[in-house]
Parts: structure tokens; sequence; C-alpha cells
């Protein structure tokens, strides 16, 4: 794929080789376009925010390190930016060095945050001593080590020794063996996926101030209409030392299901700030279940019923 940038183009973390670089490859939309490689999630959402990029694909949760905060902070920064499609990509990871270096004389290990969190496990067994310097991406993390001499080793993907010079001291490196990233298509397109039955819906919340039980309120929006929620996670709110957060969430469903709407509804008039992410197919292509009372069908009935109370038509039997 062509390496450079373009407004018709995807803005995805790089260098080549990365795990993100896996699940731009999964956009059919994307196939033939220019991809452009970047250094952080920010950079990414920024090209597409300034048209530089038509997407961007970024990390958005790792099911052993959990939620990818830069990712959720830097949605939440960007107003009008929306979710379009959702990407898996099983990660797994390899120690490497360059040629000559052994184990034992590992002590500096080079690794994106994300990736060393997955390896908890492996280095407090194997490099109880080690010391971690951070770096932006896991392909970075490799080059770092021809660039200067600090690092002994790197944390990176398998497919690593394809683009550089370097020894495997280790494999599967990861607490996890089944371990997946999700992954995210951002646009600034307002269109809305179509539904397909199978669907996420993203939003960010703040919660109305200093109320107690506000929290099991916003649940309540989503319990009484069964909305099903995938994930919850809190950030902290800049400024708001210890006092307020915002919660990142994933509901089961498209905007278009009644049900989901109307629980939108409830948040919206319930929060001071509500931003949608976006409605989008899943990644799994697993159905939404629900129960059959919150068919599309109840929320309608319930509302032509109000709609002829209020236009006077006569009480039907
Ligand atoms: O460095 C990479 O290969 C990435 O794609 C980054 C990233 C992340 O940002 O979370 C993606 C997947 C892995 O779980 C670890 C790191």
């Amino acid at each position: 794929m062509e390496q450079t940038s373009g407004p018709d183009g995807y803005s995805y973390l790089g260098p080549a080789g990365t795990f993100t670089e896996a699940a731009l490859k999964q956009v059919a939309a994307a196939a033939g376009k220019p991809w452009h490689p970047v250094n952080n999630v920010g950079e990414a959402l920024a090209d597409v925010q300034e048209g530089r990029s038509v997407g961007a694909v970024i990390a958005i949760e790792n099911s052993i390190e959990g939620g990818v905060t830069a990712t959720l902070d830097a949605l939440a920064a960007r107003p009008g930016l929306r979710i379009t499609g959702e990407y898996l990509v099983p990660v797994e990871f390899v120690l490497v060095a360059r040629p000559g270096k052994t184990l034992d004389r590992v002590r500096i290990v080079n690794a994106h945050p994300v990736a060393y969190a997955q390896c908890r496990g492996w280095l407090e067994r194997e490099l109880p001593a080690s010391a971690h310097i951070p770096s932006s991406s896991n392909v970075a993390a490799a080059a770092s080590l021809f660039a200067d001499a600090t690092a002994d080793a790197a944390i990176a993907p398998p497919g690593i020794t394809d683009h550089f010079d370097l020894d495997v001291l280790a494999r599967d490196l990861g607490d996890d063996p089944g371990a997946a990233t999700r992954f995210v298509l951002v646009s600034r397109s307002t269109a809305l996926p179509e539904r397909t039955g199978a669907d996420k819906t993203s939003v960010i919340v703040e919660l109305p101030d200093e109320e107690p039980g506000s929290l099991l309120a916003m649940l309540e929006q989503f319990s009484t209409r069964g909305v099903n929620m995938s994930l919850l996670q809190s950030r902290p709110i800049l400024g708001d030392a210890f006092n307020r957060y915002r919660f990142v969430i994933d509901l089961d469903g498209h905007v278009h299901d009644e049900r989901v709407a109307d629980a939108l509804l409830g948040l919206r008039r319930y929060s001071p700030k509500i931003t949608f992410l976006g409605s989008y197919p899943r990644a799994d292509g697993r159905p939404v279940q629900y129960e059959a009372k919150h068919d599309d069908e109840v929320f309608i009935e319930a509302r032509d019923w109000l709609r002829g109370i209020l236009s006077g038509e006569p009480a039907a039997d």
C-alpha cells in the first residue's frame, strides 16, 4: 500500500507493520487509497478533523489492558468525529534484539506502553530487573534499536523480522495467548452506517455535579429499555481533580433501534454533556440479543398511543 498522505487517504499509527496497520488492512474502503503513518492517536484524529485524511484507524480497547486511555481522551477532546467501523486484531508479541545480544544481557526494554502492559507476567518472570522505555508504537520500539543504543531489546509483533534484521530472543510474551485489540475507524462523515442487527453505539457521557445516585440513574436509562452495555470506562475530566469523570460507553444496538434511541433521549435529558460517537457494525458480527418487550414495535405502539391522546382521537378498545 502507498504510504503517503492525501485527503482521500487513511491515517494510522505507524510505521508499517503495527497492529494498527493490520486493522487498517481490514477496512474495505481504504484499499487502493493512500495510507498515512503517524506517531500517535491525537495526530491521527487531527488529520481527519482537519481534512488531511478521510479516516483514521485507532486502537480503542485491548482484551488484557482494557480501554486505551489515550484514545478515549482524544475522542473526548476532538468534537465532530464519528466512529463508522470496528475491527479486531489478535495480538502476540516477541522480544527482539540486534544480532549478538542474548536474553541474559537484556536490562532495558523498549515497548509501546499498551504492549508492555500485556507482557507484564512474562517480564516479571524472565526479566524481573528490567526497565522500560516507552515507544510510540511496537514497530517504532524495534526501529529504535538501530537509532540509539539505550535499549537492549524491544517488544514487537512477530512479523517484525520481515522489516528489520533482528534476532527473536523469546516468543509468546503476552499474558493471554488469546489476546486481541479492538480498533475503530473514525471519520468526519455524519452519515450513519446502516443498521445490520449486529451493531454497537458509542457515546461519551458526563453526569450532573454532586448528585447522589447519578451513575445509577444513568445506568437505569439503559436497563429499563433492555439495552446492554459492553463498555463502561470512566476517565477524569481535566481540571477537575478527583471530582468529575466522563464515561465512555458502548451499547449493544444501533441508534435506529427504538430502544437505543429512547435510551439516548433519556440520557440527553439527564446529562449536562453527551457526545454521540456513532452507531456501526460490530466486528464480531454477533447479532444483538434483547427481549421481545423491547422490540421496535413496542416503542412505536406506545408513541402512537400517546399521539392519539394528544390529537384527541377517541379511545380504542
Ligand atoms: O504499536 C502497535 O503496533 C499498535 O498498533 C499500537 C497498539 C495500541 O495502541 O494499543 C495496538 C495494539 C497492541 O495491543 C498494542 C499497541
